[in-house]
Order: C-alpha cells, then structure tokens, then sequence
C-alpha cells in the first residue's frame, strides 16, 4: 500500500497496528483518514479482514468509510472488513446471544416512533396525564436513567422531583412492557451487551476472539458504556486505535465523557500518543478564526493547528434585518454562483442548530427551483403509509410481536373496534397467551361478537400465509409487500382517509417509494432477510433515510444540523442563524460554563467543515410565536473577531 499519501505522524499511526493507540489531534488533520489506511495496512501484513473492527459514530459515517476503504484496497474483497456503529456491533452480539439473559433470539428493535407510542401507552396505563409528564420527557428521563445505569426499580428513589418520579413508575412499567414482549430500545442495545460481556465471561472470550484489531474514530464522543464494551472486547490483545478531537465533543448530553479521551492513555499504559498538527482541509482564514473561537474553552489540550492553504477569500460575516431576508439572500448567492462561476450546487452546505431553522430555507430553494437535500430528517419512515407497512413486516417476522400487531390491528378498518381490541390485550396479558390464541375464549365470555372474532382470525389466517410465503421466497419482499398493500386494500383506505386528490397521490406515491426501496434492499444485500431488514431500518432510522444518500451525491445543496455534519467537509459552508438562542442554543443561556462550552464546540465543528469558503450569517430579528422580536447575535461571533479586529 502506498503511504506516500501520510504525513510522517500519520505514517507512524497507520505503521502502529499493534499495541494502544491514541491519535489526538484537531479537525482535518486526518484522523479518519488514518483509520482507513490502517484497514489498508492491517490487510497488507495479512491479517484477515473479518478480524478488523472499526467503529464510527453513524451509519453515514459507517458507509463513508467503507467507500473510502473499497477506493484505497479495491473493492474486490471476498471478505469485508467490519465497520460499523456502536449500535449495529450490539445488534450483532445480541443476536448471537441474548437468549441467556432471557430474551428471544429474534428480539425486535423498537425505534424512536415505537417509543412513543410505547411511552404514551404506559403513561396512559398509569394515568398520567401529558400535562404531568409528556411522552418525549418521559423517553429522556429513561434514557439518562439508563446511560448513567439507574435500574428501573431504583428510578424512584433517585427521581430529584414529582416528575421524575412518575416517570420512574413509568420506567419500570416500560421496561416490564419491553421485556414481556421480547423488546428492546437503543440504549438496551448497548446495556445488554455491556450486561452480557460483565456477566458471561464465555460469551465475551467468544467475541473477543473475533477482532483481532479495532479501532475507533470520533472517539471525543464515546460515553461510558461504550466505552466499556470496546474495553472488554480489547482486553486480551490491546490492539485498539482510538482517534478523537476534545475540541468536537459534542454529545455531552447523550453522557460522552471528555475524560474517556483525555485518560485513554492512563486506561491502556504504553499507549502511543500520536499529534498530527497539519490541517488539510480548511483555508488559513477559517482556520484561523476555528482557532481563535475555541481558545475560549478552558478545560482542552493545548493543540497547534496550521494549514498550508491560502485563502482566496476573506471568511464573511453577513447580517440580515430577518429570517426571510437571510435565506433569500443565502439561496440567492448559491444560484448566482452556480450560474455565473459554474460552481456545482454540491459543494455547497447550509449548516444550522435546531431542527427548526431549515423550513424557511428548503422554502426559498424550492421557490427558485434549487435541487437540495435536507440531510438527517426522518421524514421517509416517519411517513404513517411506511409505518404501518412496517409493522405488517414485523408481525411477519414474529407473530408475538404485539406493538407491531396493535397499530395495525384495525388499519386498514377490518371492523375490529378499540375496544375489542382491550378486551383482548388483557386477556392476553392475564392469561400469558397471544392474543391470536384467546379469541375463542373472549368470544365464549361474550367480549367479542362472532363478526369481530372472525375479523381477527382471518387477519391470523393472512399473516400465516404472508409468513409461509415469505419463508418460501426470502428473497422477495418487495413483491410481497407490493401483493399484501394490494389485499388489504390499503390504497381503499387512503382514498377513504384524505378528500384531497393530490393528498391521495402523494400519499400513494409514498407507498411506492417504499416497495422501491425494499427492492433495492434486496438488490444490494447477499442474504437478505426479513430480520436483517428490520434491524437495518431501525438502526438507520438514527439518522439517514436510505435514497438520500443517492441524492446527496447528486448535484444539490446540502441542508443539515452541526450534530449530523460532524465528520464531513464541503468546499462552500454557509453558517446560519448565528444568534443568541440558536447558538448557543436557548436551553444552554442560563446555564453552565460547561454547557455554552458545549455549543462553542459545536460552532467550532460547523467552522471546521468549510474548505474553501465559511459565511456566517445571523438575522438581527426573527419570529417567535408569530411575534417579531430582536435577535442578538452570537457571542461566538464576537469571540471569533475580537483579537483580530
Ligand atoms: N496527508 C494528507 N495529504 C493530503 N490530504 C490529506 C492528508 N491527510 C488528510 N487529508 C485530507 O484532509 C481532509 C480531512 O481529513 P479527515 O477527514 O481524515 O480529517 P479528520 O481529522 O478526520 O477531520 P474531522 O476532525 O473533521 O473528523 C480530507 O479531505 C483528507 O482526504
Ligand atoms: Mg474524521
């Protein structure tokens, strides 16, 4: 392999294969690169692909690495080499082996949509009402619970007031829910395995022995429980390679822990500590400004970070009366760039804070007919067409998986009322059976009429033939989908459901989209599965829809959040909304030094994507409520100018 391409500390961490491994060093100076060329190296002293593990933080980033992996090796590998993320290595070892903690081997995976529904039910279940405690509060006390390993029934005396406290009798009841129904969440994912490697040292020596190698990029972003896990993989052979930047921690709130980064060397003695202090991306002025920026932060390393590229042009500053006028003029510049300096739309990024802020964008870009994708929405599985189909699948795939069966039970309405369906459900729960078995029951008690009992069974009697079929020809899916939207006559229920013609038309056209993307699924998978296919869309429903990933190739703006961007590079970045209460976001205000470090962290990875050219952009009033108020802007502009100025 030719390492020519390295810098001399570069080369030195790709030739350090054995032993721990710690490249710490700024944005763009090459650290993910490292991780792929020690692929490459890994390969060239013949150690099998499928014994080197290499962990990223997305499925975006997943796929990245691997494109860029194929491009350095070649891509006629018989054997991969394994990346991926934290999530999707759990899903693996959980398959194997979860059965000892007493979970089925074809557990599903519950995603973001599920949990709500699944929060709302409980809540209900206990009557709380939304007003004590909402659904999306409820999953965030669950999920700060689990990350720092507060167990269900310790929640209530850790709760620190009324609302936590529901919600740890919430929490209980939820994880009862999960387990009794063979379901799990994403943060099960990761405490199951860490459980399972702490408690079965047999089924941890089995894991170890797969990896030879792993390494880890983004590691700044780590938190304590993968952290863990990673360590008890390495712990035979040490052979980890981790690379990070302290300056782009930026998931504090998901529980990354800095001091994983800044005390890996005192975890693993004998680490080689590697800098690499050359940036290759970002021009001398956005450099320049990324440094000065994040000097602000007190607690880092002291890092240097130069660059041999000249700027051609000046970073710019533009300050706009409202939100309207900030996007006209942005979307305005790109155009005019595109059209009078052949610029390709692709190189150009709009980066923002919240989720909020890219409306008024993706509004002006349609006005002016600007191709563009709007990167880490979750609009396409969020669609209800979509899922609803995919809980047919998971019936499919498990006929006990009642969540999946209970949302679609009655859609499209086969006369089976709400409260048949609770009569039911407890039944079923009472008696520990499905709730296919206890229809002759009910119907005997005289819960159920004769019609709806017959309702039921003959959605039994379809789900049994669907499953025969699928098993027939796992290969098909998208064929059997397309026949089983036919059966239930789900186009009917559309048409029912929305007056609006044009409505039924996108409505329908989602359907389609979706029986495409199965077909491709299929197309691009060696084995494909009914149960791999739902694990990959519940995991990827973290962050991508899958055909935009096509699309972002394509020749279109890209629109996304400073959280997705991490890792990514453009050549024109446009940085917008840089007011106080975007960024820094308005929860982190009034709060710590620790928090607004956070955000200046997050401006620093925004500043950092840019190549060639950075506009920060910020309107001095924005609505709020439909009122028209001042805007101030960010006090990171004033830290990033002040010196120079
Ligand atoms: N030695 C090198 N010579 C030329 N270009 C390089 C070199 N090393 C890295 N690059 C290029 O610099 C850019 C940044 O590299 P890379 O994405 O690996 O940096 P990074 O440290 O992972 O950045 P981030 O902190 O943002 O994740 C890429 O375009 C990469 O191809
Ligand atoms: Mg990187």
């Amino acid at each position: 392999m030719d390492l020519s391409h390295l810098n001399p500390a570069q080369r030195e961490a790709v030739k350090t294969v054995n032993g721990p491994v710690l490249v710490l060093a700024g944005a763009g100076t090459g650290k993910t690169r490292v991780i792929t060329y020690r692929i490459g190296e890994l390969l060239r002293t013949g150690v099998p692909a499928d014994r080197i593990l290499s962990v990223t933080f997305t499925n975006k980033a997943a796929k990245e690495m691997l494109e860029r992996t194929k491009s350095l090796i070649g891509s006629n590998l018989k054997v991969k080499p394994w990346i991926s993320t934290f999530h999707s290595l759990c899903v693996g070892v959980l398959r194997s082996d979860i059965s000892v903690l007493g979970y089925p081997e074809k557990f599903s995976i519950m995603d973001r949509g599920d949990q709500e529904s699944m929060a709302r039910r409980v809540l209900r279940d206990i009557r709380v009402t939304e007003k004590s405690l909402r659904p999306g509060d409820l999953l965030s006390l669950i999920s700060k619970w689990k990350s720092i390993g507060i167990a269900p029934d310790r929640a209530t005396e850790a709760a620190l007031d009324d609302k936590e406290y529901l919600g740890g009798l919430a929490y209980r009841r939820y994880q009862q829910n999960l387990k009794a129904t063979g379901t799990v969440d994403f943060d099960d994912l990761l405490l199951l395995t860490e459980r399972l490697f702490l408690n079965y040292p047999e089924v941890l020596a089995k894991h170890q022995q797969r990896f030879s190698h792993v390494q880890i990029d983004e590691y700044q972003d780590t938190n304590g429980i993968q952290f863990r896990i990673i360590d008890a993989l390495v712990r035979e052979h040490q052979n980890l390679c981790v690379v990070g930047d302290d300056d782009q921690s930026i998931y504090g709130w998901r529980g990354a822990e800095l001091k994983h980064i800044l005390g890996f060397a005192q975890q693993f003695p004998g680490t080689k500590v590697i800098r690499l202090e050359e940036n290759y991306r970002c021009t001398d002025s956005i450099l320049d400004l990324a440094n000065r920026l994040v000097k602000h932060n007190r607690e880092r390393h002291q890092k240097v970070l130069r660059t041999n590229k000249k700027s051609h042009e000046d970073v710019r500053f533009l300050e706009l009366p409202d939100e309207q006028t900030e996007a006209e003029r942005v979307v305005h510049e790109i155009k005019h760039l595109n059209e009078s300096r052949r610029i390709p739309l692709k190189d150009f990024a709009i980066l923002f804070r919240t989720n909020e802020q890219p409306r008024i964008f993706e509004s002006e870009l349609r006005r002016r007919q600007i191709p563009y994708v709007l990167m880490g929405s979750q609009s396409f599985y969020d669609r209800k067409e979509i899922r609803d189909l995919l809980c047919y699948m998971k019936v499919i795939a498990r006929d006990d998986d009642e969540q999946a069966l209970l949302r679609i039970i009655n859609t499209p309405t086969r006369g089976i009322g709400i409260g048949s369906v609770e009569k039911l459900l407890k039944r079923a729960v009472r008696t520990g059976k499905k709730i296919w078995d206890v229809v002759p029951d009910s119907l005997n008690e005289g819960e159920l009429t004769q019609k709806t009992a017959d309702a039921v069974l003959h959605l039994h009697s379809q789900f049994q033939r669907w499953r025969a079929q699928y098993h027939n020809n796992p290969d098909q899916l998208d064929t059997l989908t397309h026949q089983l939207v036919k059966e239930i006559r789900y186009e009917n229920e559309i048409e029912k459901q929305y007056k609006d013609e044009l409505q039924q038309a996108t409505r329908k056209a989602v359907l389609e989209d979706y029986i495409n993307s199965l077909a491709e699924y299929v197309d691009r998978t060696a084995k494909p599965s009914l149960g791999d296919y739902l694990d990959s869309i519940a995991l990827e429903r973290r962050d991508e829809e899958p055909d935009k990933e096509a699309k972002a190739n394509a020749d279109a703006v890209k629109l996304m959040t400073l959280h997705s961007a991490k890792g990514l590079e453009f050549p024109r970045v446009y940085l917008v909304g840089m007011e106080e209460g975007l960024l820094p976001h308005k929860r982190t205000i009034d709060g710590t030094e620790a928090e607004i470090a956070e955000e200046r962290r997050l401006a620093y990875v925004g500043v950092t994507r840019a190549q060639n050219s950075l506009t920060l952009s910020r309107a001095a009033t924005r609505r709020k409520w439909g009122k028209v108020k001042p805007s101030p802007p960010s006090r990171f502009l004033f830290e990033m100018r002040r010196e120079k100025d």
